[in-house]
């Protein structure tokens, strides 16, 4: 079979023929069961060849990894902009969020996979609401993803049960999904919105299930000083004493941390996803400590937030942000070098959750994208790392492939229309129902 053939339905050992990785032209093999089999010589014997993809003119990156965002919230784009946090929460995505529903949170995760996949993201890292429908969406989609159910009980007990409720149920749906490419974990929101006993029980759940806890952790000042003067203790480390600091946690934001903390998150394992964007957009104040970070040895990864404080879900723009917030705010041109950044948007990512090693090697998931040599972006091509991270956007990528399976290819996702059409009207319907109650 060749690429005439249907791409996205053929299921079978592929070969990207001819593919750029680090300045070589190599073959990449991928199994049957979508693993990578052989890169460069010998490759294509270590298969019974089914499709065929051009990899000429390619550069073959692993798939990127977006560790923490809010994918429905791709129906909000545009809503609300140029806000303080509390008062963009507060007086605007709340109230509107009051009135989503389960259609709403499927066609909302159907356009934000449709944007990862057309930007070359395989796997991402959500919190949200309705992720029984947002799980719906990632399986039709044939993407990666982490579902975490975003509890929040404002220190209500009857409110804290409903969440123990939803989180439990979610848990037990994803389980019963048995689709290896979905997963769940445990959303505290935060400790400003979350009380200890539910950060407690979060700890607890995700310990016995063996799932990881997805939280936003000192996004800004105000949470560090309310944190501190209600409890005597900074974000980190009251979220360390209820238990919510694993090997499988990762922490969101981590702006305000101090180097006692930074050394903390290290120490537990703890993955911090940057988002650069979101916090130059609602103006935080402060980059993440990455330099301290990075001395303490704590896995640094890279997400998009949701899209209402973004506004998008590209990844390649993310990294660019990612290696300027740094040098910028920190004062060093040398801090985050293009190379680290691209390590930060795929192997840290891949780490963060536990979906591989994020590298293109023998015995990892095909999780490839093709990005195209031949744009603007890349010419000339002297080191790729400085084009895919300072030069190109999610345009450039081609084609992507999760697992082994096709999801796009020269720029075509399956039923895209649909998704435009269907989120469109979902935003449309959401805002209708949210003007008629107010
Ligand atoms: C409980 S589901 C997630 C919840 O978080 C809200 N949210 C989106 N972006 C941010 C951010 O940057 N900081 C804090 N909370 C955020 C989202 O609207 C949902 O309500
Ligand atoms: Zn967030």
């Amino acid at each position: 079979m060749t690429e005439s053939d249907d791409i996205f339905t053929a299921r079978g050992s592929v070969l990207i023929a001819g593919a750029i990785i680090d300045g070589s032209t190599v073959d990449i093999a991928i199994d049957e069961t979508g693993t990578i089999a052989g890169i460069g010589e010998g490759a294509r014997e270590a298969i019974d060849v089914d499709i065929i993809i051009d990899g000429s003119e390619r550069l073959a990156v692993p798939g990127l990894v977006n560790t923490h965002t809010h994918a429905a919230m791709s129906l909000l784009r545009g809503y609300a902009d140029d806000m303080l946090l509390q008062d963009w929460l507060s007086q605007k995505i709340w109230p509107l969020e009051a009135h989503l529903s389960g259609d709403d949170v499927y066609w909302g995760t159907k356009l934000a996979c449709l944007e990862m996949i057309k930007s070359g993201t395989v796997a991402f890292n959500d919190m949200y609401f309705f992720m029984d429908r947002a799980a719906e969406a990632v399986d039709e989609m044939g993407i990666r993803a982490t579902l975490a159910y975003g509890f929040i009980d404002l220190s209500i007990p009857e409110k804290r049960e409903a969440e123990i409720k939803a989180t439990e149920s979610l848990a037990r749906h994803i389980q019963s999904l048995d689709n290896p490419r979905i997963r769940t974990a445990v959303g505290p929101h935060s400790v400003y919105t979350v009380s200890l006993e539910g950060l407690r029980w979060c700890a607890e759940f995700a310990k016995e299930q063996g799932i990881g806890i997805h939280v936003h952790l000192a996004e800004t000042e105000k949470e560090v000083v309310d944190c501190v003067a209600q409890t005597g203790k900074r974000p980190a480390a009251l979220l360390d004493e209820c238990g919510c600091l694993t090997p499988r946690t990762v922490a969101a934001h981590c702006c305000w941390l101090d180097e006692a903390e930074c050394r903390l998150l290290a120490e537990r394992g703890v993955s911090a996803s940057h988002n650069p964007a979101s916090n130059m957009k609602l103006a935080v104040n402060r980059a993440m400590p990455y330099h301290w970070l990075k001395q303490a040895g704590a896995n640094v990864c890279l997400g998009t937030d949701g899209c209402s404080s973004n506004n998008n879900l590209d990844m390649f723009e993310e990294m660019k942000f990612a290696a300027l917030l740094q040098k910028f705010a920190w004062n060093s041109p040398t801090l985050l070098p293009a190379g680290e950044a691209v390590t930060m948007a795929t192997a840290a990512g891949a780490r963060a959750l536990g979906t591989g090693p994020g590298t293109l090697t023998v015995g990892a998931p095909a999780d490839i994208v093709l990005v195209d040599a031949r744009a603007v972006c890349n010419t000339p091509l002297y080191h790729a790392d400085s084009n895919l991270v300072y030069a190109c956007n999610g345009d450039a990528v081609m084609t992507v492939l999760c697992q082994g399976r096709v999801l796009m290819h020269e720029r075509t996702v399956p039923g895209e229309e649909e998704i435009l059409e269907g989120a469109a009207a979902a935003a449309r319907s959401l805002v209708g129902r949210a003007r008629q109650a107010s």
